[in-house]
């Protein structure tokens, strides 16, 4: 595991085990999840398939975080329209040619692959609760035939979920198993639930360059302090200067998204048009419930040497 000297301290590893949370493996086949419970309510649900998270409840257990489309599939077949899907080797479409990832489809392979599920860890945080860790793993072993043709090289993933009393951390590692360097991107795609779209605003981003796949993938600078949704939005905010980007209804806070180890963030709306044109997303105006804020590290590569390890991912806090 990489030491980092800056690392924020509410995602220091726990170290006292503490009993009281449950877990349990539910469903067969595609649709088997890890579903885990704090003795004080709140929840977390991980498909296998992808490691997606598809539910997280804070508030005592009453209040879910996540939006997940009515239409999602939840067999296994498809990437999840919703929760936290994780997006590895690559984020988007793949450069056209001449790279590792190019014969990959849009975001990669890890969000539609089967995960292992490697154990949990419950631990009681020193400041406030319980907590619980789930652990999953996905290596090249793992993948489709196609998947593994497609990108043939030796790795080993490790995905933590983190659920506190109103926190989930998630944070990956990567390492380069096989003899030559590789690059990846890498991005977890977080379908925030909020009440009404027209009420919502994310802060944290002023002063950063992003680009706008919307307008033609041309650059520009966030100038306002807030960022509202008052159509499609498409941005790949990059290299940001502040930790933590910041969504607010209503003008309360709602949630903050810390970021540990990437610079990076997409914000997505598709919209009435867009959220219409995809058979997965339902219901239709479901756009008015959701927006993506998602932390990455997707501008440019991460290049890791044979043995390497690279980690990275996000606190978030449900402000409610
Ligand atoms: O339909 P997908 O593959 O899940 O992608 C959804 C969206 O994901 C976002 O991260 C991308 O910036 C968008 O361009 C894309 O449309």
């Amino acid at each position: 595991m990489v030491d980092r000297a800056n690392r924020p301290s509410a995602l220091n590893a726990p170290s006292a085990s503490a009993p009281g949370s449950q877990v349990d493996i539910v469903g067969q086949g595609g649709s088997q999840k890890v579903v885990a419970t704090l003795p004080s309510g709140e929840s977390v649900e991980v498909l296998l398939f992808g490691a997606t998270v598809t539910s997280w409840k804070s508030n005592g257990g009453k209040t879910e975080n996540l939006w997940v489309s009515e239409k999602a599939d939840l067999t296994g077949t498809k990437a999840v329209r919703g929760g936290i899907p994780v997006v590895f080797p690559v984020f988007g479409p793949p450069p056209k040619s001449g790279h590792a990832t190019s014969s990959l489809p849009q975001h990669g392979f890890a969000r539609a692959s089967r995960w292992e599920f490697l154990g949990k860890s419950t631990v009681e945080d020193a400041l406030e609760s319980d907590s619980v860790k789930l652990d999953f793993g996905l290596d090249r072993q793992g993948l489709s035939d196609e998947a593994r043709k497609a990108w043939p090289l030796d790795f080993g993933l490790v995905y933590s979920v983190t659920l506190s009393k109103d926190k989930l951390q998630t944070v990956i590692t990567v390492r380069n198993e096989g003899d030559e360097s590789f690059e990846f991107q890498f991005l977890l795609h977080t379908y925030f639930r909020i009440q009404d779209i027209s009420k919502v605003a994310i802060t944290g981003l002023s002063g950063t360059e992003y680009i706008d796949k919307v307008l033609d993938a041309t650059t520009h600078t966030q100038s306002d302090n807030t960022l509202k949704i008052t159509g499609e939005v498409d941005r790949v905010y990059k290299d940001i200067k502040q930790d933590t980007t910041s969504i607010t209804e209503d003008g309360k806070p709602r949630f903050d998204v810390v970021r540990d180890n990437v610079k990076d963030t997409v914000t997505w709306n598709p919209w009435i048009q867009k959220a219409k044109a995809m058979g997965d997303f339902a219901p239709d105006d479901g756009y008015k419930n959701m927006v993506c804020v998602e932390i990455g590290a997707v501008d440019g590569w991460q290049k890791l040497e044979k043995g390497e390890v690279w980690e990275g991912g996000m606190l978030v806090k449900s402000l409610l």
